[in-house]
């Protein structure tokens, strides 16, 4: 049976009966409501538009009008918000590097070279400026909050952007200072879910954790991410908060180099439910998946399928299933590899094997990962998604992961290879030695 085409079919056919609406918009009580009809797809794309990328272009908002801004969403109607575009292209250290002559597949005298890879510094450059940013923030922290006003006020005032907020945070705003009347935000999660369509930057301010969030935000397209570091470790967050001034307004002002986190897209399916097309609706994680035994006393034993041949079955605390980018959280405290997070790979962590022998894998990322709690299973399994929502597995379930369509881009404060060599320099103290000193013995 093929189970990604069955549970992906059944879950377009949702996403579109959900079809999202244009890029225009009427501002209502603070809030954006669609002002036509004109349908847009799932992923973000009028139909029967032109894409407007290059032939090395890999993605594109589709243009749109330039609108005027307004100042106070709240209370002025009619007025329309519309998406920035921007392209984005790969970035070649100049025409005579290594890396240009490597892009040509070459047959001559029999001789093959390298193919194009798929993923080299990505460089993200605004085609229209962008107008609308969604700012994300960790609760419960003063420094965040302090911070969230004046960035908020200084976006408005020195940037004249619109500028979303949660709707916890908003009420947060206007208990300080009724000032802040021009914040908008939603009330449902059907306009979350339209977010999309009208955020051309989001800004989290937080930790690793406030990155996954913004991730789970997005059920489909991402906008572009720039992470703010605010909590004690940040793999993803490489922006100091302190200097925020000037890395937004070179943001907004681009090009911006990013990094395209790939996401993984898992569907539960339950045994009862394999003759209904009716499935769960899928669910993206940032970093991981994991399976394993919970608060069950027994081992955990996950029957594992690659493209339906047979991989392993697992006996131990459970299995990890993690992209690149979550190479660096659970899987690695698990024994998995780091893995620069623009490498196109699945991790196959186990937690806790029985057997010595099992080593963590790394799969190439165009699979389907299959895993299945046997109906002779002793327990059940749980799953859990970024570290979050827990789903009980049931002997006769199964998970089902491939790589999702929408990767989650982020700004790199550097480029993507620095940033990451950064993060598990400073994250981790990755092989921090004290250097040998020449005072001992030596070679003769
Ligand atoms: N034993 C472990 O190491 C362990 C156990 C459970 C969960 N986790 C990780 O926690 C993540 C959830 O994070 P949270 O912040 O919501 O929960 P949290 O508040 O419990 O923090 C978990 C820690 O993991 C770090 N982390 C998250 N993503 C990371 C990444 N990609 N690379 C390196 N470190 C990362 C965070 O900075 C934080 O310090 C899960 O996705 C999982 O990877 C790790
Ligand atoms: N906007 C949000 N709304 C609700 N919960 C959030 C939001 N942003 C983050 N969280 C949750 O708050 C928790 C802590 O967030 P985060 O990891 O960003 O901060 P931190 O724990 O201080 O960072 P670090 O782990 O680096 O010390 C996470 O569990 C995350 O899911």
């Amino acid at each position: 049976m093929n189970w990604r085409g069955h549970v992906i079919c059944t879950w377009r056919e949702k996403l579109a009966s959900t079809a999202v609406s244009s890029e225009e918009h009427l501002i209502e009580d603070g809030r954006v409501v669609p002002l036509t009809n004109q349908t847009v797809l799932s992923d973000g794309t009028p139909e029967q538009s032109e894409r407007c990328c290059g032939e090395h272009g890999i993605c594109s908002h589709e243009v749109l009008r330039d609108g005027e801004r307004d100042c106070d969403a709240r209370v002025v109607p009619n007025k329309m918000i519309r998406k920035a575009s921007f392209k984005l292209s790969w970035c070649c250290k100049g025409e005579k590097s290594d890396q240009k002559k490597h892009d040509v597949v070459s047959f001559e005298k029999g001789n093959i070279t390298t193919a194009e890879r798929s993923s080299k510094q990505i460089s993200l450059k605004w085609e229209s400026p962008p107008q609308t940013v969604l700012i994300l923030t960790k609760p419960n922290s003063t420094a965040v909050r302090m911070l969230c006003s004046e960035m908020v006020r200084w976006l408005k005032e020195q940037k004249s952007l619109n500028i979303f907020v949660e709707p916890r945070v908003r009420t947060e705003l206007l208990t300080d200072s009724s000032y802040y009347q021009f914040v908008q935000t939603w009330e449902n999660d059907n306009e979350v879910l339209r977010l999309h369509t009208k955020v051309d930057v989001v800004v989290t301010l937080g930790g690793d954790g406030t990155v996954l969030w913004a991730a789970n935000m997005f059920k489909g397209p991402v906008p572009p991410v720039v992470p703010f570091s605010l909590g004690s470790l940040g793999f993803m967050t490489p922006f100091y908060s302190e200097h925020y001034k000037e890395y937004l307004d070179s943001i907004l002002r681009g090009p911006i180099s990013i990094t395209l986190r790939h996401r993984l897209q898992c569907h539960v399916i339950r045994d009862a439910a394999k003759s209904d097309l009716e499935t769960e609706e899928p669910i993206l994680v940032l970093n991981e998946v994991t399976i394993d035994r919970g608060i069950s006393s027994f081992l955990s034993n996950l029957e594992c399928y690659c493209d339906n041949s047979f991989v392993t079955c697992v006996q131990g605390d459970g299995l990890i299933l993690s992209t690149t980018s979550g190479s660096t959280a659970y899987s690695l405290a698990a024994g998995g590899s780091m893995v620069h997070p623009q490498v196109p790979g699945i991790l196959f962590t186990p937690i806790c094997p029985h057997s010595l022998s099992f080593r963590p894998l790394i799969l190439p990322e165009h699979v389907t990962i299959r895993v299945q709690v046997p109906f002779n299973s002793r327990g059940h399994a749980w799953a859990s998604f970024d570290g979050k929502d827990r789903k009980k597995l049931a002997p006769g379930d199964a998970l089902v992961c491939s790589m999702a369509p929408w990767p989650v881009p982020t700004a790199c404060q550097s480029d993507s290879t620095s940033d990451f060599l950064r993060s598990i320099h400073e994250g981790l103290h990755w092989n921090l030695r004290k250097t040998q000193s020449f005072d001992g013995p030596r070679e003769t």
